[in-house]
This record gives structure tokens, C-alpha cells and sequence, in this order.
């Protein structure tokens, strides 16, 4: 029988903020990582941001198409912007969801001698609603330093200098708005997949419910939502950087019946310019140095990753579906 996990836990980042108790929550967020590569951050201190993003969202999911087609992402060599539904697959088949992408502000404009890839990181296409981009950029701010802050706790989860990853860490993380319509039973909200363009995701769903993840005995686990809470996940760039040890794990969602579901995923984004020797290089000096078993580590080395694919000359290369890009 593998190890594996039949629910997803908590971790409280007010606990790993408190010398007092961190220790015993870096253990939980370890074993989280370790076993799940899933959890619920509760105690976040952005619960105020959460519940007002959510109540702002359906109004912009409610313009008209006219309106919401000006942004459109098919206007946008990022990838950013409005994908109106049923444009997206995923695993074949078509995903029943709407859904808006923004990138962080600020990003440096691409010019004709930059390479090609790095118009990936773009400019924003934000819906013609009131104070759309305030609320945008306030969440990106936010959320970004939250997620920043993750990060050195996960490097000192496993027993390396919090700052680790920074050097990884991109210069755009990506947002998306995302609306579920209410489908026949078992429809596909978004199909089984792995997030792939970034180190983290850190989701806030409404309380619909509906996502869930795989585990290693092929079980799909329900992640009911948890008021409050951002559900995090590994990406496949930090499976990457880490060689496989802490692996991102293959979730889906489920089309509602009722009424409407609302998510907002952001995206900790990597850097597109590392090469894949760097990543190895990486991969190798961080394996090293966390504190699994020999075996835990040969067995999650060996998970494929098209990160760490021979046809990709850097991470960049490995990016260049639309499809990949709105699902993160
Ligand atoms: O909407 C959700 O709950 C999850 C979305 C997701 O997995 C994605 O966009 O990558
Ligand atoms: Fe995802």
C-alpha cells in the first residue's frame, strides 16, 4: 500500500508566525508538502481581501459580452485577459468555465529586442468596471507578499535558509477570476491537471465546492472549502527546483448544478529565463540537503516533469499553450 493522504490539512500561518508554536506547525507544513502537496492556509490575515474580492467579482463576470470581449486574451501575446466560456480544454475535453487572467502590474514593456518569450510577462487588460484595476492591483500586492512569505517558511520547513527560492521567483505571478456556471451533473469545470507555470497557487473558493485532488491510490479527495482559508498547492516549477521531492499534485473541479461557483487563483510565478541546467543544478544541491529517506527521494526523483524535459532549453520553452497558461 503507498502512503498517501484521504483529506487535505491545515496549516496555520499565524501558528508559523509565532515563535512559540512554529515549530510544530514547520512540522505540519512539512508533512503537508511531503505527503499531500496540497493544503488549507488558514489564519492568513487576508480574510478581509477574500471576502470583498468575492463579492466584487460577479459583477464583472455580469458586463456584456460586448464589453467583456474588449479585453479579450486573443488581443494579448501574455495571455492575459477575458476567455468567455467554453474556450478552454483540458484533458480532451472542454472545461465549463469564464474566467479573467491579469498578471502582476508594473512588468517591464516587451521591445523588439527582447526574446520572444518574454512577452509571456505583459501588460493587463483590465474589465471596464469601477476601480477594476485598484482592486486588482490591491490583491496582487497582497497576495504576492503572503505568498513570498510562504515561501521562506516551506525553505524552512525543510531545513533550508528561508531565502532559498527567492532566486527563483519570477517578475510576474498571475491572478485569475474564474466563473463555474451551474452544468448537468459531472460536467468538467476544469478537467485533471497539474498547475505548471509557477512555484505556487494559492486559491480562495467561494462556498460551492466541487475541487479535488488525486491521491497515489487514485482516489479522488473532496477539498470542501474552509471559510477564510486559501487552498495551496505545489506547482510543477517548484517540483522542479526541488527534483520531484515535493511534488505538485493532479487536482480538478467539478462542474456545479446548483448555482454559480467563483474562485480566484493566484500564481506564484517562476523565473522564465532559468535554463534547464540551472535547474538541475538546483534540483541536485536541494535534494541534497532536505531530510527525507533515501528511498522517499529516489522514488519522487523519478516523477517526470516536462520541467526537467531534455526538449525544453529553459522555462520559458515549456509554456507555450494558452491553455496551460489560464489554468496556471
Ligand atoms: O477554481 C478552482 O477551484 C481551481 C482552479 C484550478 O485548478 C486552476 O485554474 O488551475
Ligand atoms: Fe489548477
Amino acid at each position: 500500500m503507498v502512503e498517501t493522504f484521504s483529506s487535505v490539512p491545515k496549516v496555520d500561518f499565524g501558528r508559523l508566525n509565532n515563535p512559540v508554536t512554529k515549530q510544530e506547525e514547520l512540522a505540519k507544513l512539512r508533512e503537508a508538502i511531503f505527503l499531500v502537496g496540497f493544503l488549507y492556509l488558514t489564519n492568513t490575515g487576508l480574510e478581509d481581501l477574500l471576502h470583498s474580492t468575492h463579492k466584487r467579482i460577479p459583477e464583472f463576470f455580469a458586463l456584456s459580452k460586448e464589453v467583456k470581449e474588449k479585453c479579450d486574451m486573443i488581443n494579448s501575446p501574455s495571455f492575459l485577459g477575458y476567455t468567455r466560456l467554453g474556450a478552454e480544454t483540458t484533458a480532451s475535453k472542454t472545461d465549463f468555465r469564464e474566467q479573467f487572467d491579469f498578471g502582476s502590474p508594473g512588468v517591464k514593456p516587451w521591445r523588439d529586442d527582447d526574446p520572444f518569450w518574454q512577452q509571456l510577462e505583459g501588460p493587463n487588460q483590465y474589465p471596464d468596471a469601477p476601480d477594476a484595476k485598484e482592486t486588482i492591483e490591491e490583491y496582487f500586492t497582497k497576495a504576492g507578499n503572503l505568498a513570498k512569505r510562504f515561501m521562506h517558511l516551506v525553505a524552512e520547513s525543510l531545513s533550508l535558509p528561508p531565502a532559498t527560492f527567492d532566486q527563483f521567483k519570477g517578475n510576474m505571478d498571475r491572478l485569475k477570476f474564474v466563473k463555474y456556471p451551474a452544468g448537468p451533473p459531472n460536467s468538467q469545470g476544469v478537467g485533471p491537471h497539474k498547475d505548471s507555470t509557477g512555484l505556487f497557487t494559492f486559491l480562495s473558493q467561494d462556498d460551492t465546492g466541487g475541487l479535488q485532488v488525486l491521491n497515489k491510490n487514485g482516489q479522488w479527495i473532496d477539498v470542501p472549502p474552509v471559510e477564510g482559508s486559501l487552498v495551496v498547492n505545489i506547482q510543477q516549477g517548484f517540483e522542479a527546483i526541488t527534483g520531484g521531492v515535493c511534488a505538485a499534485t493532479t487536482h480538478r473541479v467539478l462542474a456545479p448544478t446548483q448555482r454559480a461557483r467563483f474562485s480566484i487563483p493566484f500564481f506564484l510565478g517562476v523565473r522564465l529565463d532559468l535554463t534547464l541546467p540551472e535547474l538541475k543544478e538546483s534540483a541536485a544541491h536541494i535534494v541534497q540537503r532536505i531530510p527525507v529517506s533515501d528511498d522517499k527521494k529516489k522514488r519522487d526523483v523519478d516523477v517526470a516533469s516536462e520541467f526537467l524535459s531534455p526538449l525544453y532549453s529553459c522555462v520559458c520553452s515549456t509554456m507555450p499553450f494558452q491553455s496551460d497558461l489560464s489554468r496556471g
